[in-house]
């Protein structure tokens, strides 16, 4: 009874959604208090004293967790020379206890992620660091390393450049730092070796989120593709310099939300006049239309700098959320191709999708899960929902002072960008340093050179690689310093005032500390409050304020009317329902948003589960000679013979034909999914055109996935039987392709990424295809 009522007196005192953390609060006093004692000892002897909390399994009990934090204090204050604050230790009790701690930009996140995951590790859990890209994995496990050897607990990294044996050895460290795409390609990878020894990864265990909020929320439906090598898709030459002459709404109309495009009657009859008179509707030429289509849609939907950059003879693709260029990231084939011929530049290798994973499924595999970022409690609700996670407000170790100071509201984009030209000239000429944050790569260049043309020169953040940009935002708090950059380029680095070295730090005290300047406001107010925090760390002197316009795209796409408002000379709107509307926008955004999260889930659930039962037959062929004692009883004769006819040649009969029905058990088994997957992505397409018929989708999709998935075990062990009939012996060994097995000669990784006219790409191309097929 007093729990209980214990219980509903916490729900009313702490802020709705986060987690409790007086309890923490209170083992402050004692983790002080052991501090002169462990001061006391040599690194040898600490590095002991660590060693004695793996004598007890997680979690900590109370007298163990004041020691775990009180030597995490004090290694990191010799190894790093950083006294952890009292609320790094707070957001390490919570990251123990996997919750999502809410720590404010700069408040040190990578050293408070670093003593949970030595905690961890000393009680026997392999941990993974995840991070939002490699330059920040690689860095933070080298930045924390001096730490982990004092505490006794190894360190290792994964990058993009990794090979896969080192791969396997960094996994196998007490704690991994790895982006969330690397680990998700050794699972996909894994996934498809035909030798248990050849996988990378053991069991997850632990992950530690970094950025949680947009790994978990932002990202999390992002699929991570391995696709393998099939022939390379032939450059579209021809239907790329076509609709290049297609006119907007004569030929062509885009839909409202600008995520699909489509021929009129004119475009139709206009492409078959320049094709020579072809009727696209013709069984004949049934290939041409989605050609048309792919072409069209790479030329009038992907904008060059939005969506892609073109950059070293290639395509580039733009991964919005952060503004960055994804280096090993393409579209599915057909599209990437398009857009190739689109920009005249040499057409990659393409492939069919053996499997993905998305980003969500990646990270729920570990059945220990934490995560930290500047801004969770917005998505709480969701990171509950998605994930069973808690937030943990973590306090900020000095009072936040920056000013957030109201919207400004323009009428048009002009006049806002008027506005802000004006501001970013008055601000500098105080020697104040500005960090200007845009919606996109193009509106940067644009600003940037407007700027530029006012004699204002700026850096600008453009999606280059994650290195340069973290040496360029570091330098953002520089004495009269421009900085343009997309949402969250150059992110998980610190903006110190005066520079990286802090030189001017008091001339730019006296200036007012770094001025952020939003140009727009983001589809949700998470990506606000994280550029917002760019200033005013660690107690710093800043200023935060958002210039936006009624034409901005945020308002447009969720406001029906933006009639009737009533401006200054200046195009200023300062009506407060006006701002309201602005709020509005963002509000609507954030609820499309979050459907799309709650849909694809509910879509990827049902094929999990089907995955779940391919993988864990495919794991009893692999480790435990299924696909053996199967092709032994569905073809006995043939096996026996086998056996004996590889002995008659010197080999080991047994283990040569257990290698070989391994392998072609395994390849049927991978086939079957690589096509059944190709089906559920067609499937969902289609589902879409019969919503329209008002029924639910959903269920239309359950209603055909679960029978076409039905005979799947049972399809891939008869293909299997007929394979290993047509195999023969030779000189002791089986050579399996000549009975048609073979593997992709060549694998490659992708993700495909959230776009605004999209939900999911794939599927865009998989319309596009069904379309023509349909006539
Ligand atoms: N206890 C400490 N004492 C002194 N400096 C510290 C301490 N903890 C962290 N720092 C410093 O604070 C800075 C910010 O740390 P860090 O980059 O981990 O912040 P963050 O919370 O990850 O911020 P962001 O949201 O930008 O990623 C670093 O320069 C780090 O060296």
């Amino acid at each position: 009874m007093f729990g209980r009522m214990a219980e509903s007196v916490r729900r009313l005192l702490g802020k709705p959604g986060a987690v409790d953390i007086r309890p923490y609060t209170k083992l402050l006093e004692p983790i002080e208090a052991r501090e002169e004692d462990l001061r006391a000892l040599d690194d040898a002897e600490l590095t002991a004293k660590a060693a004695e909390l793996g004598n007890a399994e997680l979690p900590y009990e109370r007298a163990d967790l004041i020691e775990l934090c009180a030597l995490g204090r004090e290694a990191a204050r010799r190894a790093l020379g950083e006294r952890p604050f009292d609320v790094q230790l707070l957001g390490v009790m919570a990251l123990l206890d996997g919750h999502v701690a809410e720590m404010a930009t700069g408040e040190g996140k990578t050293l408070t992620g670093a003593l949970a995951a030595a905690g961890f590790a000393l009680r026997g859990k392999r941990v993974h660091v995840l991070s939002v890209n490699d330059y920040l994995a690689r860095r933070d496990a080298e930045w924390m390393r001096p730490l982990y050897d004092l505490l006794g607990v190894a360190p290792a990294w994964v990058t993009e450049e990794s090979a896969p044996e080192e791969r396997r050895i960094a996994y196998t460290a007490d704690v991994t730092y790895a982006s969330v795409s690397e680990v998700g390609f050794d699972v996909l990878r894994d996934r498809m070796v035909t030798d248990a020894g050849d996988r990378v990864l053991p069991a997850p265990e632990v992950a530690i989120v970094d950025e949680a909020d947009s790994v978990l929320v932002d990202e999390a439906r992002v699929p991570l593709v391995l696709a393998g090598a099939a022939e390379a898709a032939a450059a579209d030459l021809e239907m790329a310099e076509l609709v290049r002459t297609l006119k907007p709404r004569l030929h062509y109309e885009i839909d409202e939300e600008g995520r699909n495009v489509q021929l009129t009657e004119a475009g139709i009859d206009e492409v078959e006049k320049r094709l020579g008179g072809i009727d696209l509707y013709d069984e004949d030429d049934v290939s041409v239309l989605p050609r048309v289509n792919l072409a069209l849609h790479a030329h009038v939907l992907l904008k060059r700098d939005v969506h892609y950059v073109v950059r070293d003879g290639g395509v580039r693709l733009i991964n919005e959320s952060r503004g960055r260029i994804a280096l090993l990231q393409r579209w599915p084939d057909g599209l990437q191709a398009a857009v190739e011929a689109k920009e005249k530049v040499e057409v990659s290798e393409t492939g069919e999708v053996l499997d993905s994973i998305t980003v969500q499924a990646l990270v729920v595999r570990y059945p220990t899960l934490a995560g930290m970022t500047g801004t969770a409690m917005a998505v709480a609700e969701q990171l509950r929902e998605f994930y069973e996670l808690e937030v943990a407000q973590i306090p900020s170790n000095k009072p936040c002072v920056r000013e957030d100071e109201a919207d400004r509201l323009y009428a048009t984009l002009e006049e806002k960008e008027d506005a802000v030209v004006a501001e970013v000239a008055e601000v500098h000429a105080t020697g104040r340093p500005l960090l200007i944050g845009t919606q996109d790569v193009a509106e940067s260049e644009r600003l940037a050179k407007r700027l530029e043309g006012e004699g204002l020169s700026c850096s600008v953040l453009n999606a280059k690689n994650d290195a340069d940009e973290a040496a360029i935002i570091a330098e953002a708090g520089k004495y009269g310093a421009i900085t343009v950059s997309t949402q969250m380029a150059g992110r998980g680095t610190d903006i110190r005032l005066g520079g990286s070295d802090m030189a001017d730090r008091d001339r730019v005290v006296e200036a007012g500390g770094l001025y952020v300047l939003g140009y727009g406001r983001y589809p949700s107010s998470r990506l606000d409050d994280q550029l917002r925090g760019r200033a005013g760390r660690q107690g710093d002197p800043g200023k935060s304020v958002f210039f936006v316009s009624l034409d901005d795209d945020l308002v447009t796409a969720n406001v029906a009317d933006t009639s009737g408002y009533t401006a200054d000379a200046e195009g200023r709107v300062t009506d407060p329902s006006w701002l309201d509307t602005v709020d509005h926008a963002q509000r609507v955004s954030e609820g499309q948003l979050l459907e799309v999260h709650r849909n694809t889930w509910r879509y990827n659930k049902l094929i999990d589960v089907q995955r779940g039962v391919v993988l864990e037959h495919r794991e009893a062929v692999l480790t435990q000679g299924l696909g053996d004692r199967q092709l032994a009883l569905d073809c006995a004769r043939h096996h026996a013979d086998l056996i004996d006819d590889v002995e008659a040649g010197g080999g080991d009969g047994e283990a040569e034909v257990a290698r070989a029905a391994r392998l072609i058990t395994l390849y049927h088994l991978d086939r079957g999914w690589t096509d059944h997957n190709a089906f559920l992505a067609e499937l969902r397409e289609g589902i879409h055109l019969r919503f329209l018929g008002r029924r639910d989708p959903l269920d239309e999709f359950n209603r055909d996935a679960v029978p076409a998935f039905k005979g799947f075990l049972d399809d891939a062990r008869a293909r299997a039987a007929e394979t290993f009939a047509e195999t023969e012996a030779a000189d002791g060994r089986i050579d399996v392709s000549t009975a048609g097995v073979k593997r992709p000669s060549m694998t490659w990784t992708y993700m495909v990424h959230d776009h605004p006219f999209s939900s999911d790409l794939e599927t865009v191309v998989g319309r596009l295809k069904g379309k023509g097929a349909g006539g």
